[in-house]
């Protein structure tokens, strides 16, 4: 189906949403960006108490989108699960939600480079005697639908009984009601809901060969190119540094996305 979508600028004849020259990304709505995203993954991406977008991958998708010419970029949360069909489907112009590139996802969508590695992290009460893998044996955990922790805990924690949530916060409810011993979920989020509800990150398990990037529809490679020219500009003048050490202070970053001219030192 070739959407053809009437922008202001090119009057009433508009221009077909597959790469006219006035929607040279074949954007669903020429001269906005649609984003699907999910909002309970503080600090990478979640809704503040107005109900706004922000976070890491939120400001840095925002940067990326504004170096292309794009100040009109629309976030809508929706279940992790739906994310990158949504995207595959042509519903939404990209997924932003820490999503780790895999060789499975890349079957479904096309995705920028990298722009954050980091570890998966299994939360749980302080008195729960959950330490490591061995402690995870008959409880119940917690993974959010079509994450990288699901794949890893059916892999790895086969002795543990997981149960299967829409969200982060359905897990950590789960955790805080005894619904489950432990919920499975990125990093920094782990560390923002255990800071939020006194409990604690047991199991930090590095996730660097999945790297987040931004997922791109199949075929839409001049965006996908424009997405990674402009991701690696912010790298090159410092904006990811700065937006890293805003939403993650204290945590250890990797250098690979720092200026070439600090690459390579101890960070
Ligand atoms: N929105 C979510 O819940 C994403 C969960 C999970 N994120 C994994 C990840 O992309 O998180 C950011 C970085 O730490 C990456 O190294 C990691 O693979 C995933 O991609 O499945």
């Amino acid at each position: 189906i070739v959407l053809t979508a009437c922008s202001p600028s090119t009057g009433s004849d508009g221009a077909s949403a597959n790469g006219g020259d006035d929607n040279p990304y074949g954007l669903i709505t020429p001269g906005q960006i649609r984003v699907a995203s999910v909002g309970d993954l503080k600090p990478y991406s979640f809704t503040d108490a107005k109900g706004e977008f922000t976070g890491f991958d939120v400001e840095l998708f925002t940067d990326v989108a504004e170096r292309m010419g794009y100040d009109d970029v629309v976030f809508t949360g929706q279940d992790f699960a739906a994310v990158l069909p949504a995207v595959a489907n042509g519903q939404f112009d990209v997924g932003v939600a820490a999503i780790g590139i895999t060789d499975e996802r890349m079957q479904t969508v096309d995705f920028s480079d990298g722009y954050l590695a980091g570890y998966l992290t299994v939360l749980t009460k302080p008195d729960s005697g959950i330490e490591d893998a061995t402690g995870l044996v008959g409880k119940r955990l917690g993974v959010v639908q079509g994450t990288l922790q699901e794949a890893y805990a059916v892999k790895n924690f086969p002795d543990a009984a997981l149960v299967r949530y829409p969200d982060n916060n359905a897990g950590v409810a789960g955790i805080n009601t005894g619904n489950v011993d432990a919920h499975f979920l990125d990093y920094e989020s782990a560390k923002s809901y255990a800071e939020q509800y006194g409990l604690e990150g047991v199991i930090d398990v590095p996730s660097f060969d999945a790297p987040a990037g931004f997922a791109v529809a199949k075929g839409k490679d001049k965006f996908t190119v424009a997405l990674n020219d402009a991701l690696h500009a912010a790298m090159e003048d410092g904006t990811w540094k700065e937006l890293y050490q805003k939403w993650f202070p204290g945590s250890p970053m990797p250098d690979q996305y720092l200026p070439s001219s600090e690459q390579g030192q101890d960070s």
